[in-house]
């Protein structure tokens, strides 16, 4: 195998981040695991193709010893026994790092997931700001002359960090002429050079790991980290992951998934927002009882919802595995009190339910919601790191709740059509502009949002879904009437005709073709992708 890096721009200070043995690790790392991650890959298809022509999907049938048996995963290491407020962000720009690492919380989740658009500046700052956070040692100086540098006077978060999912390939590194696979080579750099550290230190390497859809992929995940440990002479079970449970055939198969990772398990985090887009894609064209209503109204208290927030704490306390809650969209905005008076409000009852629900610790997407996080949940914990041992043996869900779309309450409108074409495309816009998370109209959109607002738009046009407030069937034909009206919507509020021209448009282009071709494509970010450097 030839590993090529193909650069299309200098990123300084990428040397020290892409070091001969770094790149010979993550070489290694495609030999021994990219055959299984293609396999997997082509197995979610088939997987899916079987579950959209049955209409339904059930707790495997060849795991039920798993689920029946009486095991747990490892204990917790200290630096994660208390998760009571995670800080999530992406992991670059580095005064966003910095931020994020100074803001209180137990645990920062460095992202080059959702929130991180994956252009090769980006790429290699987040693996520089790792590094940095590694050793404790980042600092940032803005073009402003504002200066950024770890805290001295706090606890410093334990840092989680999740790579890319397994579709998204990484075209600025090639084996052998091909593409490299996105995840290996986040996780990759960032072990190589950041495990012994952190192991050392105690406080890592520690993993998110994202968009799941079988226990296999756990397992291929656990392969790598057990080989990782053993390359870098780290002791076996010092990697701890914590999976997103955020596709639904995941949340049928959350023991395996533990399971298959039970030396190198930290828990199942709800991942409610790439939840929801997994439920659409799935049963995209399997009729009416899957079309939601609006995006703004699937809440966390549609039964569906609640069924997979509670099954998911009941089977992690079971194992000794942290629940962790997920990410409630409102943004407070230092400029506008109002605004941040709602957005306390709203996430104040999304992380009350959690902590009543029995969760250990949840997300919030920005600094100022660090504290009302960590007060909801010491409210239930009290003098305790976490709740592990409160197991929710009355919880009692099956498929049918899990599936239960149908007590779904609210509408599809033509305004909700039009909202998530606007946010689509304006995501898309930010994202090829190289920023992977935003917000618009004071809502945190990242790529699992965005990938919501467009899935549902092609759903509502294969099923023929009949507006509620303006009685129109929706058609490819009103799609691109409402579509066009949008971007001009769009040309009206960007004041740069540049960067209309340089990010709108071509993003206008991904989710037309998102929206209106034949076929489902399965990720947003894939069209999307071709057209950044
Ligand atoms: C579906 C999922 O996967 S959810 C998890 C993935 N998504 C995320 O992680 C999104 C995280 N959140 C964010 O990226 C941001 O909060 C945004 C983009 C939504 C809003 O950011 P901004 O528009 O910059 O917010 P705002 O202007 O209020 O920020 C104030 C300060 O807080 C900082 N800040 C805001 N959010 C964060 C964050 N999540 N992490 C670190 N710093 C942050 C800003 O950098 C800014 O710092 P500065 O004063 O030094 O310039
Ligand atoms: O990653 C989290 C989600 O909600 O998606
Ligand atoms: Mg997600």
């Amino acid at each position: 195998m030839t590993i090529t890096v193909k650069e299309p721009y200098e990123v300084p200070g990428s040397e020290p981040i892409l070091t001969e043995d770094a790149l010979a690790f993550i070489e290694e790392l495609h030999a021994e695991f990219g055959g299984t991650r293609n396999e997997l890959l082509d197995a979610r298809k088939t997987a899916q193709a079987e579950a959209a022509k049955t209409g339904t999907l059930d707790f495997p049938p060849e795991t039920a010893e798993v689920r029946a048996g009486d095991w747990t995963v490892a204990e917790q290491p200290e630096s994660l026994k208390d998760r009571r407020v995670e800080v999530t962000g992406p992991a670059a720009p580095a005064k966003m790092a910095i931020n994020a690492l100074n803001s209180g919380a137990k645990v920062w989740l460095a992202c080059i997931e959702d929130a991180l658009s994956p252009n090769w500046f980006n790429l290699i700052d987040a693996q520089k700001n790792l590094y940095g956070a590694a050793r404790r040692n980042l600092s940032f100086t803005s073009a402003e002359g504002k200066e950024y540098t770890m805290r001295d006077d706090v606890t410093l978060p334990t840092v989680v960090m999740r790579p890319r999912g397994w579709h998204l390939p990484e075209k600025h590194i090639e084996i052998d002429g091909k593409p490299a696979i996105g995840g290996l080579v986040d996780f990759g750099l960032h072990f190589f050079h950041n495990a012994k550290v952190l192991s050392d230190s105690g406080e890592g390497p520690f993993y998110y790991l994202a968009k799941l859809e079988h226990y296999r992929e756990a397992r291929l995940w656990n392969d790598i980290f057990t080989f990782a440990e053993k390359k870098l002479g780290i002791p076996h079970g010092t990697v701890r992951a914590t999976v997103l449970i955020e596709t639904l055939p995941a949340a049928f198969q959350m023991d395996e998934i533990l399971y298959e990772l039970r030396d190198h398990a930290s828990g199942l985090n709800a991942g409610r927002w790439d939840y929801l887009f997994s439920l659409i894609k799935y049963f995209r064209s399997s009729g009416d009882k899957w079309v939601l209503p609006d995006r703004a109204q699937v809440g966390m208290t549609q039964p569906f919802m609640r069924a997979y927030t509670e099954l998911l704490v009941k089977t992690c306390h079971k194992r000794n595995a942290f629940a962790m809650g997920g990410m409630a969209a409102f943004i407070p905005n230092r400029r506008e009190p109002e605004v941040t008076a709602k957005a306390i409000e709203k996430v104040r009852d999304d992380k009350s339910r959690e902590a009543n629900d029995g969760y250990d610790g949840s997300w919030v997407a920005h600094p100022d919601l660090v504290e009302l996080c960590a007060e909801e949940f010491t409210r239930v914990l009290g003098e305790n790191p976490n709740q592990i041992s409160r197991k929710r043996d009355d919880v009692e869900i099956g498929p049918a709740d899990l599936l239960n779309t149908e007590a779904a309450e609210g509408d599809v409108t033509e305004s909700g059509v039009r909202g998530n074409l606007y946010v689509a495309i304006y995501y898309t816009a930010v994202w090829l502009s190289g920023n992977g998370a935003v917000a618009i109209h004071n809502l945190m959109e990242d790529a699992a949002t965005a990938e919501i607002s467009r899935s549902q738009i092609w759903q509502q046009i294969h099923n023929g879904t009949v507006t509620s407030d303006t009685g129109k069937t929706i058609t490819r034909e009103l799609v691109e009437t409402l579509l066009n009206e949008e971007v001009e919507r769009l040309r009206g509020e960007i004041d740069d005709a540049d960067t209309f021209s340089k990010y709108f448009e071509p993003a206008a282009d991904v989710v037309r073709k998102l929206v209106l071709h034949k076929e489902y494509l399965d990720f947003l970010t894939l069209p999307a992708y071709e057209y950044m450097d």
